[in-house]
């Protein structure tokens, strides 16, 4: 790997702009036959998303992906989007009760039109197996299969059968995989992004790192179709994570998918907690996301999100560490 570099090293270099104002720049875009109005979506973790949540999202046209947390929930969870003429989007693992679960879904002739297969390390063959083991029984589905951080690994994926992939391994804010293994994309997420993109030939969610609204453009720019967030959709009123108040401040927990606070064990524990100043509106981060990338396509000369897909950069500095702690 050459130029490895992170969201904080690099800037976008502006061309000349065709809008007379921002508002004319659409940032809506295309993801598995639906289109969303930004190539954003909030992580699938408990403390960022349930029901109420993604009824939100998908009736105002925003993509989500539910988390795989409370399993007994989700046959029920589709039924009701499907009342609501909603499409679903659920989460499943690789243990032995999930290829049950796939096999039930069949049966019951329940189709999620979005099926994400999520877990740490994606590249194996535990995710190939479920790939396919979705693929026969419910092939309208679209699989997106992670995480990975190599192209060798998206491209595995894909010819499983996958229809994208996710690239993101450790450089979560509630991560510690890069401290307690050695192993990552964490310090140089977006590098990998590049490099996964490249080999690519379905569409790649860039998952995790993501700290500014800027870094949303940045993933546009390396190759991300669409760019998973789960520290800066965290802290909102409708945010599942409990409300403490902390020195005054009303604060909102984020844990980590694999943090001991979501297993309720410290086994295999590559999570942690962290609070969260409380932020307000979902509604008005996602309104703010999309000016901001509206005016990011507006810097990029033209006036949709396929623009910034390809404008100059300049690499300003190269750290690797990025300053995580693992408390
Ligand atoms: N994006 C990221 O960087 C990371 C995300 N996470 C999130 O944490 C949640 C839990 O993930 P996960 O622990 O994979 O889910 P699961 O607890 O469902 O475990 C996945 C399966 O893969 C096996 N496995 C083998 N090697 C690994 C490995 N290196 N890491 C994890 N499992 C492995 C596990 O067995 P066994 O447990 O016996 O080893 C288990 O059978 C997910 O939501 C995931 O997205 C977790 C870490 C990193
Ligand atoms: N290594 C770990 N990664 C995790 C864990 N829980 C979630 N995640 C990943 O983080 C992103 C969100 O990143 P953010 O920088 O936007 O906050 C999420 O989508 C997962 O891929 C975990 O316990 N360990």
């Amino acid at each position: 790997m050459d130029n490895v570099f992170d969201y904080e090293d690099i800037q976008l270099i502006p061309a000349k702009s065709i809008v007379k104002s921002r508002t004319e720049c659409d940032t809506s875009v295309e993801f598995g036959g639906r289109r969303f109005k930004l190539p954003v979506v909030p992580a699938n973790m408990q403390t960022i998303i349930d029901e109420k949540v993604a009824i939100y999202l998908a009736e105002n046209d925003y993509f989500y992906i539910m988390h795989r947390f409370q399993p007994e929930t989700r046959i029920d969870f589709i039924r009701n989007m499907n009342e609501r003429g909603l499409y679903s989007s659920i989460s499943v693992g690789v243990k032995d009760e999930e290829y049950n679960f796939i096999l039930q879904l069949a049966e019951e002739g329940l189709v999620p039109e979005y099926i994400t297969i999520d877990i740490a390390h994606g590249h194996s063959n535990a995710v190939i197996e479920m790939i396919k083991h979705i693929k026969t029984h419910i092939p309208q589905s679209f699989v997106i299969a992670g995480n990975v951080g190599t192209p060798e690994a998206v491209r595995e994926l894909e010819r499983a059968g996958a229809d994208a992939t996710k690239v993101g391994i450790g450089p979560g804010k509630v991560c510690i995989t890069k401290i307690k293994t050695g192993f990552g994309t964490g310090g140089w997420q977006l590098a990998a992004l590049r490099w996964c993109a490249k080999a690519a030939s379905k569409p790649i969610i860039a998952d995790g790192g993501i700290r500014t609204h800027g870094d949303i453009a940045k993933s546009v720019r390396f190759g991300a179709s669409m760019v998973m967030i789960g520290s800066l959709f965290a802290g909102h009123e409708e945010s599942p994570g409990e409300t403490v108040e902390i020195e005054g401040k009303l604060c909102k927990e984020y844990f980590g998918s694999a943090s001991e606070f979501q297993k309720g064990e410290r086994k295999n524990v590559e999570g942690k907690r962290m609070y969260v100043e409380h932020k307000g509106s979902l509604q008005d981060t996602l309104t703010e996301m999309e000016q901001d990338l509206q005016s990011s396509i507006s810097y990029a000369g033209g006036n949709t999100l396929d623009s910034i897909r390809h404008v100059d950069y300049v690499i300003v500095k190269n750290s690797i560490f990025n300053g995580d702690k693992v408390y």
